[in-house]
């Protein structure tokens, strides 16, 4: 079963809790959080009070995705705040397998997140301990990129990881979603699928979250 995680950088942010509230009631599985801290990315997005906000008005899973420097510094304060999982770039720190032991410690699931320049080879010691792995399709930063097609190799390369290594991480794929990426990703082995502009720009975000579920069941 594809899950659908709509990611609301590309919400309407003046009416952000009616755009969260409209995703809990349609076929969303997971909302998708982008926190950008305008170093390791150049934008800045949403701190742990949007978590602690969004937390109150549903009850989908909230799949927080640090796009930060030196993330150990801020993983308690978005579990407090109600994270369900936090998903953190390899990029971003000197002690990543410690970051993810520290996350499922404190009670949410842990996810490595790697860049479109990021070999998967790089991330193989934590593999056995993570619960995701998100193989960024875009480099992160923005929303409404051009899917990059070479990450392909990349989901079925961890795919294949899996299979051989026994494991049950889930594989999620992250930027330039839409109808037709979604099921090459599907094909290739990816799980859960975020969408922002897909989702957010089309006449009806609810109609087209359950088009894409359809594509991925
Ligand atoms: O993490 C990011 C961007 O850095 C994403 O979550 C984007 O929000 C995906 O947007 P689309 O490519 O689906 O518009």
């Amino acid at each position: 079963m594809g899950k659908i995680a709509p990611s609301i950088l590309s919400a309407d942010i003046k009416k952000l809790g009616e755009d969260i509230q409209m995703l809990d009631q349609s076929e969303a599985d997971w909302i998708h959080i982008d926190i950008m801290d305008g170093h390791f990315v150049s934008d800045i997005t949403f701190g742990s009070n949007v978590v602690a906000a969004a937390k109150k008005i549903t009850d989908l899973p909230l799949d927080v995705h640090l796009m930060v420097e030196e993330p150990e510094k801020i993983i308690t304060k978005f579990i407090e705040a109600g994270a369900t999982g936090i998903t953190v770039h390899a990029e971003t720190t000197k002690h990543l397998h410690r970051v993810m032991q520290d996350i499922k410690k404190q009670g949410a699931y842990p996810g490595v997140v790697i860049n479109p320049g990021t070999p998967v080879s790089f991330i193989e010691p934590v593999l056995p301990i993570v619960d995701l792995v998100l193989v960024m399709t875009v480099n992160p930063g923005a929303g409404g990129q051009k899917f990059i097609s070479e990450m392909v190799q990349k989901i079925e390369q961890l795919a294949n990881y899996r299979r051989e290594h026994d494991l049950d991480f889930l594989i999620q794929v992250d930027g330039g979603i839409n109808n037709e990426t979604i099921q090459i990703c599907h094909e290739a082995g990816a799980d859960v699928f975020v969408a922002g502009s897909n989702i957010f720009g089309a006449a009806s975000p609810e109609d087209q979250i359950q088009t894409l579920k359809k594509l991925v069941n």
